[in-house]
């Protein structure tokens, strides 16, 4: 059996008399471990070894086992390939109010309810039934005002009566009394959306091919932003469920910043959806997932963890925006949702759609091997136009500040934050009523060094990657080969003394827009003004309110927001993601302009987006001015290959950490060539070896950290020498040194 241990092993455990055998597999125990009690899952039988006494099972704790066949399966699938123990695993795919033997699961909340069982349509009948029964007649008229149910205890206060009267009027047969669970999910009081219009010709044929897909097929929607992909979705479900009664499950990244998408499910398919989100308490989550367990709810709709729903019969799932990164799972198991939904659909011989404008080079790659079906909705729905994007190059724009501006003056920071044409853009829409949104992408990490005259970005002579500007001591490093030089004076490119530090922030924009434009109303959306649990969705609700002029944000603005009075989209700078020292940077940066362009103009007004940047010649630039995936992938996948990176390779970053530093650095070390030795003892000739070295955020929470990369051609050696590692690799017991495994890793930071 597995158990909630960060431990590479299984127990075995003896099943006493009195419990019926076989356990079926995924049924949870409980166990008594280290002296305490703990909830275990049950993997099968097995042979017990010699010689050792076994403990007894203390209780059985499911009647039908918590985790069906196929998600067990896919818990076994991510432990192995993520290199994760089992336990761990096994217990991240189910309610936290399930797998904990200490505090009794919260039990979920029952109410009593009273139903209306009689209908009595004319006044006549009314009249008589209530002649002698006034009370009756008022709880009657309350239950019928309010939809025919209502909770006992809430009507007896309206209709300020004993409870006498209710249990009078169910031996009368005219209402029915029972306990029913309260659904305590806080998104049942948002209104669904009106439902949606008739699919177009181009929609109706992905719907077509979808659903005559084999089990187990993958499907890329490439549809382009605005194209539609959300009825795609409705029309592929409402066929899974109704025309062959199976169940669905539906993966966007964020609840909070989709509820648009969410609000659109639900008006279609109203209480037939759970919506797993993490504003979710423990009961509320349990509620939920007992729900979709019994089978009163079809589809699941979450972020990541939606993907271990416990439906049956699951015939689609469904991966919107299948690009975002936040797929990926920060902590142990550090699974991929996109992945892990394959493994999953394939069990239970499911269809897999993947939708998105931008898609990852992952599944691009994956399409172009013949390993998933590409489906393109190559137009925006009902006549709508992409919007025209213009760029401006803020050299230039600077430039012609700088000669305006007073000499005596201090350096001003914000000067050349907004151009000409992009101030000129927002008055106008103030003017007439519309809408803009203004992206500024900047995290709270360390800056980069730039010429501001012609854009140079100092690059490691060794890496195709930016230096990143440490201050103490001050130097700039190269985070993957260690390569370190002193902070130039100068530009290397032009000699320009014009080199600064960039850190432009949204709250610096903010002000600038408030002095710029004092009449407007600004609303910023970034993780300093989103702490609240509903507070993502409240912003956006009042976007679509028409409450708002301007909302300026990070990537937060840029999923999926459908607002047709939005006609003007900028980007501050489109460069705070290009320099970033990953190998994914280009493409970051390629979706996240795409796809807060793709915002703009999506009703009858059209739109138009505005791109700042310093490097309008980079790819990723480039083609999203075109709105052109292809030539942006063509281009990103040929810089893959030397040297090589995914979907070329397979990964898998080994992360060092620990409170002291030199002791930090000296694990990663050891480490690393504990690894190598491993390589040449055993021959691994298809393993590269890339560090140690620390890492570009080199110090989280009061943690050093180093990594080290490894590279292989072939995943199935790549899962054992993970697996190894992270099994195997020592590391001593001081400073709370840690060594993890993060296979397909999205983020090198
Ligand atoms: N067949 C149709 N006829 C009319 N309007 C449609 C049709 N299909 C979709 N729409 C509308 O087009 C808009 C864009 O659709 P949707 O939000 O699903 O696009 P999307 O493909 O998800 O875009 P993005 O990738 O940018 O999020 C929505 O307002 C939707 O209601
Ligand atoms: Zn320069
Ligand atoms: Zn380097």
């Amino acid at each position: 059996m597995a158990l909630a241990a960060p431990l590479f092993r299984t127990f075995t455990y003896r099943v006493p008399d009195g419990i019926a055998v076989p356990i079926a597999p995924g049924t949870r125990v409980l166990v008594s471990f280290r002296n305490r009690p703990e909830i275990g899952i049950c993997l099968g039988a097995t042979v017990p070894p010699d010689g050792i006494t076994l403990k007894p099972i203390q209780a059985v704790v499911d009647d039908v086992p918590s985790l069906p066949a196929s998600l067990l399966h896919t818990g076994k699938w991510i432990a192995d390939w993520y290199a994760a123990p089992l336990g761990l695993t096994l217990r991240s795919m189910l309610p936290t109010a399930l797998t904990s033997a200490k505090a009794p699961a919260p039990a979920s909340r029952t109410q009593r309810m009273v139903r209306i069982v009689m209908d009595l349509p004319s006044l006549l009948q009314r009249e008589q039934t209530f002649a002698r029964a006034k009370q009756q007649r008022v709880v009657y008229d309350l239950l019928e005002a309010q939809g025919g149910a209502a909770p006992l205890e809430s009507l007896r206060i309206q209709a300020n009566c004993s409870a006498g009267v209710f249990t009078a009027m169910a031996k009368r047969g005219l209402v029915d009394i029972r306990d029913e669970v309260q659904q305590r999910d806080p998104f049942a009081d948002r209104a669904g959306t009106l439902p949606p219009p008739n699919p177009s010709e181009a929609q109706r044929e992905a719907v077509r091919a979808i659903l005559a897909g084999d089990p187990g097929q993958v499907f890329l929607l490439h549809g382009v932003t605005g194209s539609g992909k959300t009825l795609v979705y409705i029309e592929v479900l409402r066929a899974v469920l109704q025309q062959r009664d199976k169940t669905a499950i539906v993966l966007v990244p964020e609840i909070a910043l989709t509820s648009q998408t969410v609000d659109r499910f639900r008006g279609a398919f109203g209480d037939d959806v759970a919506v797993l989100h993490s504003g979710l308490s423990d009961g509320e989550r349990l509620d939920a997932w007992q729900s979709l367990r019994r089978g009163e709810r079809r589809i699941a709709v979450g972020a990541r963890s939606a993907l271990f729903a416990p439906l049956e019969r699951v015939g689609v799932v469904i991966v919107d925006e299948e690009h975002e990164s936040s797929y990926k799972q920060s902590e142990t198991p550090r699974y991929h949702a996109r992945e892990a939904a394959i493994v999953r659909a394939r069990a239970e011989g499911a269809v897999v759609v993947l939708g998105s404008a931008t898609p990852s080079l992952e599944t691009w790659e994956r399409a172009d091997r013949g390993q998933a079906i590409r489906l393109t909705l190559p137009d925006r729905a009902a006549g709508a136009q992409l919007p025209p994007v213009t760029v401006v190059d803020m050299r230039v724009e600077l430039k012609q500040a700088v000669k305006e501006r007073n000499p005596n003056a201090p350096f001003d920071e914000t000067l050349g934050v907004f151009s000409k044409s992009l101030l000129v853009a927002l008055e106008q829409r103030l003017v007439r009523g519309e809408q803009s949104l203004l992206l500024l992408n900047r995290r709270g990490y360390s800056s980069f060094m730039q010429c501001n005259a012609c854009g140079d970005v100092p690059v490691c002579p060794h890496c195709s990657i930016s230096l990143t500007y440490h201050r103490v001591p001050e130097m700039l490093v190269c985070h993957y080969c260690q390569h370190q030089q002193p902070v130039p004076a100068v530009c290397a490119q032009c000699s320009a003394d014009t080199m600064r530090r960039r850190g432009l922030g949204t709250q610096q924009v903010e002000r600038v827009l408030s002095e710029r434009f004092p009449e407007a109303r600004i609303a910023r959306m970034d993780v300093d003004t989103t702490s609240g649990k509903w507070a993502h969705t409240q912003i956006l609700d009042r976007v679509g309110r028409g409450e708002v002029d301007i909302l300026l944000g990070t990537q937060m603005i840029a999923k999926g927001l459908d607002f047709p009075n939005v006609t003007l989209v900028g980007v501050v700078d489109a460069d705070t993601g290009l320099n970033l020292p990953d190998f994914r940077a280009a493409e970051r940066t390629f979706q996240l302009v795409s796809q807060v362009a793709g915002r703009a103009g999506r009703g009858p007004k059209g739109g138009d987006v505005i791109i700042q940047t310093r490097m309008p010649n980079s790819h990723a630039i480039r083609h999203a001015i075109t709105h052109d995936v292809t030539g942006f992938v063509r281009e990103e996948l040929g810089a893959r290959r030397m040297p090589a990176y995914p979907p070329f390779v397979s990964i898998a970053n080994v992360l060092v950490s620990g409170l002291d530093q030199a002791a930090t650095a000296a694990t990663a070390v050891a480490a690393a060539s504990w690894v190598q030795r491993l390589v040449e003892r055993q021959g691994l000739r298809d393993l590269v070896f890339v560090g140690p070295a620390p890492c570009p955020i080199d110090r989280i929470k009061d943690r050093w950290r180093w990594h080290f990369l490894l590279k292989s051609s072939q995943p199935k050696l790549m899962t054992r020498v993970a697996r190894y590692i992270a099994e195997r690799c020592p590391v001593p017991k001081m400073h709370e040194l840690r060594l993890t495994v993060d296979r397909d890793p999205v983020s090198l930071l």
